[in-house]
């Protein structure tokens, strides 16, 4: 793969409040408040990318709401799309707010409708360029089948399928990995990103109450430094209501593993620069790139567990 191009840029992270039920409401909430990241707030912070969290559309944690909430987005990677002819609500809003705004735009994720898993749905987070069109997709692969007695029990499988490819996309200023909350837990997909050029990997989350306390920051700043790559997780804002209580805490890390920016649990936004200088000094300082030992290590995939 070429070398990604890398130069300095502004994100923003939209830790997004008030999804209810009610999915226009929510599109249109999510919609304004892109509007007001993209503005930069008369902070000349104007971004360049702007993320959304994990199920925008949809409350987590209500999956009765999953099959009326689900939509056909109908988008295969490599191949072009047409956004006009969109029978998602939630794709054409965000592809009109990328193209009005003139930013890169990671869609956060949504509860996606797809013939293949039939009677299952995918959670699957969308990307648009400035020209609004639809760049990449990616489909939560690792699915939050947890139990932790007395604390919490999920098992995210019985309604969503996992997705079953890696996704990263190029901008002008940076390679992109994407995954999807219980995805960073799994160090392998970050480390083939990073191997394959990405700079940066932002996920779009929602970490639960229990896990967000023990591992949120933890699991991003062990990526990072691990991979030597920028790592952020946009997460949805607390809503003391919710079925599912996000843990917040919208954040980004440099490649040295220090936390540059990180949001409360309310409804924020969050604007961080990423600055190349710092990947670099991270490479050139500590450069075990170079120091892996692909020659010891074999194929790990065939280690028993
Ligand atoms: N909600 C998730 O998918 C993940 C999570 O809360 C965790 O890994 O912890």
């Amino acid at each position: 793969m070429a070398q990604a191009a890398f130069r300095s840029f502004n994100l923003a992270f939209i830790q997004l409040g008030k999804i209810g039920v009610d999915k226009a409401e929510n599109l249109k909430h999510a919609c304004d408040m892109i509007r007001t990241a993209a503005s930069g707030q008369g902070q000349n912070k104007k971004p360049d990318l702007i993320v959304l969290p994990e199920f925008f559309t949809t409350p987590l944690g209500d999956a009765p709401l999953i099959p009326t909430h689900a939509e056909d987005i109908g988008f295969t990677p490599g191949e072009p799309y047409d956004i006009t002819n969109s029978k998602s609500d939630s794709v054409k809003m965000l592809s009109d707010v990328a193209k009005e705004t003139g930013t890169w735009l990671i869609g956060g994720s949504l509860p996606e409708r797809d013939a293949v898993k039939e009677g299952k749905f995918y959670n699957t987070c969308t990307v648009y360029n400035p020209k609004g069109e639809l760049v990449a997709r990616h489909r939560k692969m690792h699915l939050f089948d947890i139990d932790i007695p007395g604390k919490i029990t999920a098992k995210e499988s019985d309604t969503i399928a996992s997705g079953d490819a890696l996704t990263m996309f190029d901008t002008e200023f940076a390679r992109i990995g994407v995954g999807i909350c219980y995805d960073i837990r799994f160090p392998e997909l970050a480390m083939i990103a990073a191997r394959r050029g990405c700079q940066v990997l932002i996920y779009p989350s929602a970490f639960s109450m229990t896990t967000g306390e023990l591992h949120w920051e933890l699991l991003q700043r062990l990526r990072a430094v691990d991979n030597q790559v920028f790592m952020g997780m946009c997460s949805c804002a607390r809503d003391a209501k919710a079925k599912f209580k996000a843990w917040g805490h919208s954040m980004v890390v440099d490649p040295m593993g220090k936390v540059l920016a990180e949001a409360g649990e309310d409804e924020e936004i969050v604007y961080v620069r990423i600055e190349t200088e710092e990947l670099d000094r991270a490479r050139q300082g500590i450069p075990v790139s170079g120091q892996r030992r692909f020659d010891v290590y074999g194929n790990i995939a065939l280690f028993p567990d």
